[in-house]
């Protein structure tokens, strides 16, 4: 799914009326269904004893809230809108304010009244925002932020602007939740902004998909269509040859947990075939706990040392426990010049530490190596940024000068392609922070390498079905107990889900 910006929108909009012959009027009540159906579904039963109050701007951000209010009022629901005084309102707002009958005008400078609680709804500005909300704001919005329930906003959180750094002093509704329209909107998906937006769905509106599909830009958003049609069905012809040998290599004292969780959730990602090099220490760890793994015991007692390259492996996942002592170093330099070019490689934690502190391996990288640091692992790699918007920069030149695929991982996990792509998840959530979810997802991608995935595929994949486990243990589990483990357990039904048929149904 593409991540379009308001200039985009409204354009695609105008294709849309003209190629399915509708008004925009009958579009802006398309929206507004598609958003009563929406907040009925979350709020449930809940929402008939919710006094709802809706706040609407002069555009047609405003004009949504007003058929919202008319089709909310229609449905029996208690439900008061208050309309922003203007001198000139859009055309389909004005069609909408006769439609709807009464409603409560305001001013900014009016001391405006809101019930205690229930539910509001702030329309005042949703994508047609041009720059950040003046000082003249902050009344309204200091208001509608400080209403005692819940606030949720159509389209944006308003003060908001889709694509564009924003000060974080500007006015700006703080919304519990968004109902956007048709894609997501790059803010939206921005640790920067997450005091805004406290969750966000995506409605579809049937916008002209042509238009859409033809929309140009390097932000996408991943969903389970995007990724379902990459599961490759097994023949039943096939044996564990065909399912590629990963060799997954780390471990030190103290940390051979992350190469047991690495290694776990390779063998339920898939391969065939899946050998650890590990320390002597780690020899008895790893037999009794993963026996379906292979083993090359290094010749390190407590770290890796020498790692031996011997086998025929399609893929390897390097750096999980794996420390940075000096033999390791010395032996991991050597083992990446010896790398071939084509090789099949996924490289985190203390290889990630490693690179960072000697830069002159960086020309080692085979092609689209995927590299996936946390956010201080980022920092050490390509330097301080100081915005979300620099740290795409940032990341999007370092992987364009390596030719790597970087990953920003974090909620909704951005991965970017050397070409400048940028790919951010749609799944998982807060329950993740763990230490050894990381370790499960490098497990889960050299899986998927090791299978002959392209690792961009690989890479979307694998972040969408690690996130896709965590949903389903936050289901069982709750997010504040849920463990990297039970990402493992999830991986078999994450699978399964993802098969066409199951989870698009
Ligand atoms: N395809 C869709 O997604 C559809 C979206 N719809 C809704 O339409 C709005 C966008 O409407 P638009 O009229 O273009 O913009 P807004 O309502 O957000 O506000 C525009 C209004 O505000 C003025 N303005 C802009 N910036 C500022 C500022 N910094 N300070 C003060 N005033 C400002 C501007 O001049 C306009 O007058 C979209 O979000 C959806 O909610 C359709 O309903 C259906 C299709
Ligand atoms: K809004």
């Amino acid at each position: 799914m593409k991540i379009l910006n308001g200039a985009q929108l409204q354009l695609i909009d105008q294709l849309t009326i003209q190629r399915q012959g509708i008004s925009s009027w009958e579009l802006m009540e398309r929206a507004a269904l598609k958003a009563v159906e929406a907040m009925e579904s979350d709020f449930g039963e809940g929402l008939q004893e919710l006094p709802i109050v809706i706040i609407c701007g002069k555009g047609n951000n405003g004009g949504d809230g007003l058929a919202i209010g008319r089709i909310l009022g229609e449905q029996g629901y208690n439900v008061e809108v208050k309309l922003l005084h203007s001198e000139n309102y859009s055309p389909d707002n004005l069609i909408n304010q006769q439609k709807l009958g009464a409603k409560e005008m305001f001013t900014l400078d009016d001391d405006l009244k809101l019930p205690a609680s229930g539910l509001l709804i702030d329309c005042l500005f949703g994508s047609g925002l041009h720059s950040e909300l003046g000082i003249s704001w902050v009344n309204i919005i200091r208001r509608i932020n400080g209403f005692g329930g819940p606030v949720v906003s159509i389209d944006m959180p308003s003060g908001l602007l889709t694509d564009r750094l924003i000060d974080s002093g500007a006015p700006m509704v703080h919304a519990d939740k968004v109902y956007t329209f048709q894609v997501p909107k790059l803010n939206l998906l921005l640790p920067a902004y997450g005091y805004a937006v406290g969750g966000f769905t995506v409605l579809d509106i049937g916008l002209d998909t042509q238009a859409l599909d033809e929309a140009e830009g390097a932000y996408h958003y991943t969903v389970a269509e995007d990724v379902a049609g990459l599961l490759r069905p097994r023949s039943r012809f096939s044996h564990k040859g065909t399912f590629g040998h990963a060799c997954l290599i780390g471990g030190s004292e103290g940390k051979m947990g992350a190469v047991v969780m690495s290694a776990r959730a390779s063998l339920r990602s898939g391969c065939g075939l899946l050998t650890a090099v590990v320390p002597q220490i780690g020899h008895p760890i790893l037999q009794s706990t993963v026996p379906e793994a292979m083993l090359s015991v290094d010749s390190g007692k407590l770290q890796l040392e020498e790692f031996s390259n011997n086998g025929n492996f399609q893929a390897f996942g390097v750096g999980i426990g794996m420390g940075k002592g000096e033999s390791t170093v010395r032996g991991f330099s050597k083992w990446m010049q010896d790398l071939k070019s084509q090789a099949r490689i996924i490289l985190d934690a203390d290889a990630l530490n490693i690179l960072s502190e000697h830069a002159d391996l960086l020309k080692f990288l085979p092609r689209q190596t995927i590299l996936t640091p946390h956010p201080k692992e980022l920092q050490r790699l390509i330097g301080e940024w100081s915005d979300d918007y620099e740290k795409i920069e940032m990341a999007k030149t370092f992987a364009r000068a390596h030719g790597v695929i970087l990953l920003i991982k974090g909620a909704h996990t951005a991965i970017i392609d050397e070409d400048g792509s940028c790919y951010f998840n749609s799944t998982g959530n807060p329950g993740m922070a763990t230490g050894g979810s990381g370790d499960v997802l490098t497990g889960i991608i050299c899986s998927l390498l090791a299978q002959g995935y392209v690792p961009l595929e690989a890479a979307k994949l694998g972040v969408f079905i690690h996130g896709l486990t965590a949903d389903l243990a936050k289901e069982k589990f709750g997010e504040i107990s849920m463990l990297p483990t039970d990402l493992i357990d999830f991986l078999p039904m994450a699978f399964e889900k993802l098969k066409p048929r199951s989870y698009l149904a």
